[in-house]
């Protein structure tokens, strides 16, 4: 839909320093029995706008311990389909996550129900600190009262969240002043604090550097071995180097799915991203960067 945000010069200090999958392990510290029945499923999906049917018959089955992709030239339904697992498109079918129907509900149930999401374009508060929006997102799972009771002190899942996504060094600069690619991770800090076990990323690594991908991609593996974590994306070098399965879109529905190797070796998925003018729909960017795939497939 929209293009990349541009990648701004950050005006924050050079030594910002990386992500700290140590300090990841204090947020994440729980135990795995509590996530038993983190799994979402989704049936029979369908998103029509005035007539226009963006999602047609969506299956999909994440489990905890995926690390799911989701991929499909522009236009495909991918963030139509994070859009109605989260309430933001009127859809039917059936979306469950952790034994809780999701469909139908108003956005900040979702919340509740442990869903979060990230947007293409970032969605902090930009006049608010980097430590506000955490503290803000972590208070998103606390009850009134608690919100309420004056806090001393950061507390330990938001200093954690902090160090987990590389920012403690800039908690107290205005979100706004992030580079991009820092607003995409104290995005995901933001749904670590609110105990997020099913995260849906959209296009995670768009406007980040080499090492900021890499560094991005081993942070959602390691979360993705506790959590469930879908990740839409374009960028198939990424995809290549971190997906754990990946789903094919197509015009609403699902063309394709399974491992990287067999996504690429799959000619509907070839013909879709390499294929002539009819289905000519792929942004550039996504079809050049899947061609090196496709094409070492059926080369
Ligand atoms: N609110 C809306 N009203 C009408 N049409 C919409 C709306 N949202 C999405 N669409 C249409 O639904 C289709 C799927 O859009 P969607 O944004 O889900 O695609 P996508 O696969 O995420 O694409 P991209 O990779 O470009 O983000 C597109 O044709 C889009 O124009």
């Amino acid at each position: 839909m929209s293009p990349h945000p541009e990648s701004v010069d950050p005006v924050v200090p050079e030594d910002v320093g990386g992500l700290d999958p140590e300090a990841l392990e204090q947020v994440l510290a729980a135990p795995g029995e509590r996530f038993r029945h983190d799994y979402l499923e989704i049936r029979d999906l369908r998103v029509v706008f005035d007539g226009f049917v963006a999602v047609d018959g969506v299956d999909l089955t994440v489990t905890r311990g995926d690390l799911r992709f989701l991929i499909g030239p522009n236009g495909a339904g991918k963030t139509t389909i994070v859009d109605a697992i989260t309430g933001l498109a009127p859809a039917t079918g059936s979306v469950q996550f952790g034994r809780v129907d999701l469909l139908g509900k108003p956005s900040h149930r979702i919340v509740r129900a442990g869903v979060g999401r990230t947007f293409q374009t970032a969605s902090v508060f930009d006049e608010l600190t980097v430590l506000q929006n955490l503290d803000i997102a972590a208070g998103a799972g606390r009850q009134p009262l608690t919100m309420l009771r004056r806090r001393r002190g950061i507390p330990p899942e938001v200093e954690a969240a902090l160090e987990t996504v590389g920012l403690t060094k800039v908690r107290d600069l205005p979100a706004g002043v992030l580079a991009h690619g820092q607003k995409q991770w104290l995005e995901i800090g933001m749904l670590l604090v609110q105990d997020a076990r099913l995260l849906l990323l959209d296009e995670p690594v768009a406007g980040m550097s080499q090492a900021e991908r890499e560094e991005t991609g081993l942070l959602l593996q390691r979360i993705g071995e506790q959590r469930t974590v879908v990740v839409v994306e374009h960028d198939m070098e990424f995809l290549r180097a971190f997906a754990a399965s990946v789903t094919v879109l197509h015009q609403g529905k699902v063309l394709s799915e399974g491992t990287v190797a067999q996504v690429q070796a799959d000619p509907r998925v070839v013909e879709v991203y390499l294929g002539s003018g009819t289905h000519g729909r792929g942004r550039g960017t996504a079809a050049a960067a899947a061609a090196p795939a496709a094409s070492t497939e059926v080369e």
